[in-house]
C-alpha cells in the first residue's frame, strides 16, 4: 500500500482501496482507468471528440499484428508530440548499449563486486546509471545490458524514455518513485518494477540515497513463464503484479524529455508536464511486483532442480526455451532433499550469468557476495559453490531446514556479457574472487567410499 503522498497537483483515479490503493492487480489484463469522471470513451478508441478536450494517443508495445497485441489507449491533455524543440544529443557516459566490446577490459572469466558506493555527487536515475555489461545488440533488438543505479536526487522537470528498452527494476536500497505517464509506481527493496519501452516517466526519490539494479531487455517483453506441469498455480501469480490507476498533472513549467534510442541519449525542451494521460486503457502498462509473493517450488526428496524453477519472469528470444532473458529469485525457502548437496552444483552454462544480492547471504557463498554486490559467470565458464559451502553442504546432517534471510537475483541471458569500463576499472571488483574456489581439496584417493 502507498503511504507516500503524490505528487502535488497530481490527481488519480478514485476507486481503489485498501491493498491495491493507487494499482490494478493482474498481469496481462486489459484494464481501464480514469481520473476524472466519464474521460474514457466507451464502446470505443477514437470519438470524434473527446471528453474534456483530450486528445486520444495509441502507444504500440508490440507490432499491431503481434499476438496478442500490446498497445494502451491514452486520453491527455496534449499529444506526446507536441514538444517545442528539436533533439539535441547529450551524453550519458555512463550508460552503455550493445554493441559495446571495451578493447582492453577482459570479460573471459567468473567475477564479483562490491557494492558500488555511494558518491557525494548528487545523481539523478539518468546521472546515476552505471552500466557493467551489455549483450546482444541494441539496434536489432536482441540482448540486454545490466546497470547499477545510485540515485540522490529527483528528476525535476524532467522526463525520460527509452525507445530501446523495457526496464526491470530491482531496487536494494532506498524507495523510488516512478511518476509514469499511465500513473504512479512507488517501490522499494524486495519489490521490482517493469517499466514498458517507450512510456515516459520521472524518477522520485522518496527515501534515499538509493541503490539498486536493472535489467535493460531490448528484445521481446518479459512474460510470465511457462509453467508447464507445475500448473495454474505458484511462482508468480498473475494477481501479484500491480498496474497504476491513471494519474495526471496539468503543469504549465519549462521542461525536458531525455530519448533513450539506438543507444544513444536525445533532449527535446516541452512546455509541460508530459504526464498529462487523464484516462487509458489497454494491456501495455508499467507494473510493480513484491518478490514476497513469489511461491517458489523446489526438490521435496532429492536432488536440486535446474534454477529455471525459480524464474519470476522470462523475456523470449527467436528460439523456444532460450531466453533472451530470465529473471530469476534466489528466496527464502525450505530445503528438504534428503542424501543431496543441496546448494547449486557445479556447472559451465551456455547461458551467461549475472547475480545481484538484494539481502543476506547466498547458499553458494556464504562469504563475498554480499547485499548490493554482484557476480558474473559468464557463458560456459566454470563455477559453484565455494569451499566454504561445498565442505558444510557435503557433511551437513540433512533435516529440514530454512535458508532465511537471504535474497539474490540472477539475470541470464542467451548472449554472453561484455563487461564495461566503468565494471573492468572503476567498479569494485574483487581480485581474489576466484581464489574462494582454489582451497578445493582433492580427496580421490583411489579406494571406494563416500569422503
Ligand atoms: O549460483 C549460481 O550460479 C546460480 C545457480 C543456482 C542454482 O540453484 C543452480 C544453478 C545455478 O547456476
Ligand atoms: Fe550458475
Amino acid at each position: 500500500m502507498s503511504v507516500f503522498k503524490l505528487p502535488e497537483g497530481m490527481v488519480r483515479a478514485p476507486g481503489s482501496v485498501g491493498t491495491h490503493e493507487g494499482y490494478m492487480p493482474g498481469w496481462g489484463n486489459d484494464f481501464e482507468t480514469e481520473a476524472l469522471p466519464g474521460a474514457l470513451p466507451q464502446g470505443m478508441n477514437s470519438p470524434q471528440r473527446c471528453e474534456y478536450g483530450l486528445y486520444g494517443e495509441q502507444l504500440s508495445g508490440t507490432a499491431f499484428t503481434a499476438t496478442p497485441p500490446e498497445r494502451t489507449w491514452c486520453y491527455r491533455i496534449r499529444p506526446s508530440v507536441k514538444h517545442s524543440a528539436r533533439y539535441e544529443r547529450i551524453d550519458l557516459p555512463y550508460w552503455k548499449s550493445a554493441p559495446h566490446v571495451v578493447a582492453d577490459v577482459t570479460s573471459l572469466g567468473q567475477y564479483r563486486w562490491d557494492p558500488v558506493p555511494m558518491t557525494e555527487e548528487p545523481l539523478t536515475w539518468l546521472t546515476g546509471m552505471r552500466t557493467m555489461t551489455t549483450a546482444g545488440d541494441v539496434h536489432t533488438q536482441i540482448g540486454m545490458a545490466s546497470h547499477v543505479y545510485l540515485v540522490t536526487e529527483s528528476m525535476t522537470d524532467a522526463y525520460f524514455y527509452s525507445a530501446d528498452s523495457e526496464l526491470l527494476v530491482v531496487p536494494q536500497e532506498g524507495r523510488l518513485r516512478f511518476a509514469t505517464e499511465l500513473g504512479v509506481i512507488d517501490i522499494a527493496p524486495q519489490e521490482i518494477a517493469i517499466i514498458p519501452r517507450g512510456l515516459v516517466y520521472r524518477v522520485e526519490v522518496l527515501e534515499g540515497p538509493c541503490r539498486g539494479f536493472v535489467c535493460e531487455n531490448y528484445g521481446q517483453k518479459f512474460e510470465l513463464p511457462a509453467r508447464g506441469p507445475i500448473g495454474a498455480n505458484c511462482m508468480a501469480n498473475p494477481r501479484d503484479f500491480k498496474a497504476p490507476v491513471a494519474a495526471f498533472e496539468d503543469r504549465e513549467v519549462a521542461s525536458t524529455v531525455t530519448v533513450k534510442w539506438c543507444g544513444q541519449f536525445h533532449v527535446t525542451k516541452i512546455g509541460q508536464s508530459p504526464l498529462d494521460v487523464v484516462a487509458w486503457h489497454g494491456n501495455y502498462a508499467p507494473y510493480k511486483y513484491d518478490l514476497r509473493t513469489y511461491c517458489p517450488v523446489g526438490a521435496i526428496l532429492f536432488d536440486h532442480p535446474d534454477p529455471s524453477i525459480f524464474t519470476v519472469l522470462t523475456a523470449p528470444s527467436a528460439s523456444p526455451g532460450t531466453a533472451n532473458i530470465d529473471f530469476v529469485l534466489f528466496r527464502d525457502r525450505w530445503m528438504v532433499a534428503e542424501n543431496t548437496f543441496r546448494p547449486p552444483w557445479y556447472h559451465k552454462n551456455v547461458m551467461s550469468e549475472l547475480m545481484g544480492n538484494i539481502h543476506g547471504q547466498y547458499d553458494a557463498k556464504p562469504q563475498g557476495f554480499v547485499p548490493g554486490g554482484m557476480s558474473l559467470h559468464n557463458m560456459m565458464l566454470p563455477h559453484g559453490p565455494d569451499r566454504e559451502a561445498f565442505e558444510k553442504a557435503s557433511n551437513a546432517n540433512l533435516g529440514p531446514d530454512k535458508l532465511e534471510n537471504t535474497m539474490s537475483f540472477m539475470f541470464e541471458t542467451r548472449f554472453p556479457q561484455q563487461l564495461t569500463e566503468f565494471a573492468g576499472r572503476e567498479a569494485p571488483l574483487q581480485d581474489d574472487y576466484i581464489d574462494c574456489w582454489e582451497s578445493l581439496e582433492k580427496k580421490f584417493d583411489g579406494t571406494p567410499g563416500r569422503k
